[in-house]
């Protein structure tokens, strides 16, 4: 079998901390087992997200030395704008500090009290956006998406019934758009196909709603329609990006992800009406419209990022360090979502610790313990993200995972070596773990700063 390794080398390491048993023990209590609490410094090996982690190249290091601090009409939002245009082929461009800037503006352009937003798996902050702007979100994901255990390809693929059921109930007009992600996060990094995206362009066309792509992991979306859609072989992952924007009106975008930066998004637009009107409110919520809450020299990094990112070896070795992992856990027999998404491996918490029931907190219990194991640092994405609905009652959603996220160009293939091996271990303990009471609980986002203590 012939090996095949990274497209990059390394020119400069950062130096990790090592951390004794009794420090990370220390280290959880005072986070309150909640990994988001934990200093970066007490983490070995940070799963925790691929969102602002992701190694720069040395092209974009140098994109950083080109920033035009021009207050009005930097060079670099030209730059960027080329990009988007060229890569996305969006017409308009609003540049917002990260992809939240752009879900805030969106929500409060599209979105009137009472209307509905449809969507392919909740996302928590792009709900609250649609919720704080008085939208209400319906999951119109397909079923085999809230199943850990479905090895449907294309798990993040819109169910067109539950789509027609909303518009049946309130009609088209209450719908203030439909928002597709790629690919779908909190499902495991499940893919859209291009057929079902076609589907959704076709059919809402015929309604009069727009479609709006949270295209935050946009070209791992493209990777594996490029090798589990029947035609898409040999067509590039620029490309297969290409056609996906091409059904859409419009995107919000995180280029912490995708674009390798370390902050940095956009809102993109199609519609000139709506982007006057993004334009014009980016200048209250994220600065002027030429920079949108981003020094010069992030636009910059950012732009060189895009084009990195449709690379097919930068992409082939991404993934392939993902399904790396994924593999070397399921050799060990730990629960995993199938099958392995974009940006990092699911375990499931719920098959993980059975014993442990949802109201104490297996994902939050299970993240905590393998910090413990090895000082490596995880994400909830379980009872503790989904939060509350409106009348404060606690959701309960199918999937309880734990999120090892990979960030890219940064970890080894040793380094997913300890990580397997280190949650191999827990599991061996798993009947000896006993959950979680959570002692503080914020309003937002509950999930970023709560705080739990053992039973
Ligand atoms: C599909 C999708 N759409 C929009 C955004 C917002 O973009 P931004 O504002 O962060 O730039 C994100 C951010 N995802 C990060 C960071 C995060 C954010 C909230 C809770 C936990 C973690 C993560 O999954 O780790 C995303 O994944």
């Amino acid at each position: 079998r012939d090996s095949w390794a990274e497209p990059y080398k390394i020119k400069m390491v950062e130096l990790l901390k090592m951390t004794t048993a009794e420090q990370r023990k220390k280290a959880l209590q005072e986070a309150g087992f909640n990994t988001f609490l934990l200093k970066s410094e007490d983490v070995y090996i940070d799963l925790l997200t691929d969102s602002g982690t992701n190694a720069m190249s040395d092209i974009q290091w140098s994109g950083m030395m080109l920033g035009d601090e021009a207050y009005a009409g930097s060079k670099n939002y030209y730059h960027l704008e080329d990009a988007v245009k060229d890569v996305y082929g969006y017409k308009y461009l609003v540049p917002t500090h990260q992809g939240r800037g752009a879900e805030n503006i969106l929500s409060q352009i599209m979105i009137k009290a009472g209307d509905i937003v449809p969507g392919n798996m909740y996302f928590t902050t792009t709900r609250l956006h649609q919720e704080l702007a008085g939208g209400v979100f319906h999951d119109v994901i397909i079923d085999e998406a809230h199943d850990s255990e479905s090895d449907f390809p294309f798990k993040g693929n819109v169910d067109l019934n539950k789509v027609e059921k909303l518009v049946q109930e309130y009609g088209a007009e209450k719908i203030a758009y439909i928002c597709v992600a790629v690919t779908v996060n909190l499902a495991g990094g499940q893919p859209v196909s291009m057929e079902n995206l076609k589907a959704v362009r076709k059919y809402t066309e015929e309604k009069g709603i727009k479609v709006m792509l949270d295209m935050t992991r946009i070209a791992e979306n493209a990777y594996f329609i490029q090798q589990k859609e029947e035609g898409f072989r040999l067509k590039t992952i620029a490309e297969i990006v290409k056609e996906i924007c091409s059904y859409t009106d419009g995107a919000t975008f995180s280029g912490k992800k995708d674009a390798l930066v370390n902050i940095g998004g956009f809102l993109a637009l199609n519609d000139y009406d709506i982007f006057e009107e993004a334009r014009n409110m980016v200048v209250v919520y994220e600065g002027l419209h030429t920079y949108g809450g981003l020094a010069g020299r992030d636009m910059e990094a950012m732009s060189i990022g895009i084009y990195e990112s449709v690379q097919e070896e930068h992409m082939k070795a991404r993934i392939g360090q993902v399904f790396y992992l994924g593999d070397k856990m399921r050799e060990f027999g730990v629960p995993i979502v199938t099958p392995i998404g974009g940006h990092g491996i699911f375990v499931d918490a719920k098959q993980f610790l059975p014993h442990v029931s949802q109201d104490d907190f297996p994902a939050q219990t299970l993240a905590a313990e393998i910090y413990l194991d090895a000082g490596i640092r995880t994400m909830e994405r379980g009872i503790v993200s989904a939060g509350r609905n409106s009348k404060g009652e606690n959701y309960h959603p199918k999937l309880e995972l734990v999120r090892f996220t990979i960030p890219r160009r940064v970890y080894t293939q040793a380094h997913m070596d300890v990580i397997a091996e280190s949650t191999a271990r827990v599991y061996e303990r798993r009947n000896q773990i006993k959950g979680l009471k959570m002692i503080y609980e914020p309003k937002y986002l509950r999930f970023f700063q709560a705080r739990f203590e053992k039973h």
